[in-house]
């Protein structure tokens, strides 16, 4: 494999409290060019706090973020441009096409109109939805939507991509494509920062996990680093044991028994 060798981004002592809870407790981070990032960590750890604070969408944190070298905080958005975005909780404009929709977003990040819309259309068709090219969003599936916001994060080809649950809704084969896909990108250089909750599957695509718990970063390494540290042998079992979660047994008996109390059926 390729090494690059040239730094990403760069989070030093990333600080971040609402309403004085501290949710994200001085991160310290650098990422380099090429790298996969699996980024995990419980509900409400502050994974998609970070991802917004380098997306400029979240203000008010301590610490310094640097991306392409440059503090994001010196009122210089350019480096936006050189990035792609598929959020958690996406906002897609329903009454719009793809057509509509994914040429507007390229435009949005520079690109020539005619050249957005036949490139939206080409990644339409490797996706197999350009018989859908002209119809509203509105009437798409959740997998269909899904595709089209991965699509819109990639028309302005980024080089630094934040992945938050892409493959919410995909089926396995397109699920397939978006795994080889990622693991495509980074080999030409590309950088991929993945949130996501699916061990399996950060474990397979990531060339480095992060495991944040309550705004700490108490993992970083490999698989394979992480494993032998651990002794346990999947991701999803040093999830469980350096998030202290031994419990899922006894609380699984609780709801079920709780879901039977007051039942006309006792
Ligand atoms: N706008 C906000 N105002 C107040 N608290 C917030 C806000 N956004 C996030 N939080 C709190 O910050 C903490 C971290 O949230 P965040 O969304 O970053 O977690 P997460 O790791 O992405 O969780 P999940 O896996 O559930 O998506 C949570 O306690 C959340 O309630």
């Amino acid at each position: 494999m390729t090494e690059f060798k040239e730094k990403v981004l760069s989070l030093d002592n990333l600080t971040m409290k609402y309403d004085n809870k501290i949710v994200l407790n001085g991160i310290n981070l650098d990422v380099h060019q090429g790298e996969i990032i699996g980024y995990i960590g419980p509900n409400g750890a502050g994974k998609s706090t970070t991802v917004k604070i380098m997306l400029g969408l979240v203000e008010g944190y301590r610490g310094t973020v640097e991306i392409f070298g440059q503090d994001i905080a010196n009122g210089d958005i350019s480096y936006k441009k050189k990035i792609g975005y598929v959020p958690e909780n996406a906002e897609l404009y329903e009454t719009l096409t793809p057509r509509e929709y994914l040429t507007f977003s390229g435009e949005l990040y520079g690109l020539d109109r005619k050249v957005a819309e036949e490139k939206a259309h080409e990644l339409m068709k490797n996706f197999e939805l350009d018989h859908v090219f002209d119809s509203r969003i509105s009437s798409f599936s959740k997998g269909m939507k899904q595709k089209v916001l991965i699509i819109s994060s990639l028309l302005h080809d980024p080089v630094l991509l934040f992945f938050d649950e892409p493959l919410s809704g995909l089926d396995a084969n397109s699920m397939l494509v978006v795994k080889e896909m990622i693991a495509l990108l980074a080999a030409q250089g590309k950088t991929i920062f993945y949130s996501s909750h699916i061990m399996d599957v950060v474990e397979k695509i990531s060339t480095r996990i992060i495991l944040l718990v309550n705004g700490n970063v108490v993992a970083d390494g490999t698989f394979a680093e992480l494993v032998s540290k651990s002794e346990q042998g999947s991701l999803e079992e040093i999830f469980n044991q350096l998030t202290g979660f031994n419990d899922h047994q006894q609380i699984a008996e609780r709801l079920v028994r709780t879901m039977a109390g007051g039942s006309k059926h006792e």
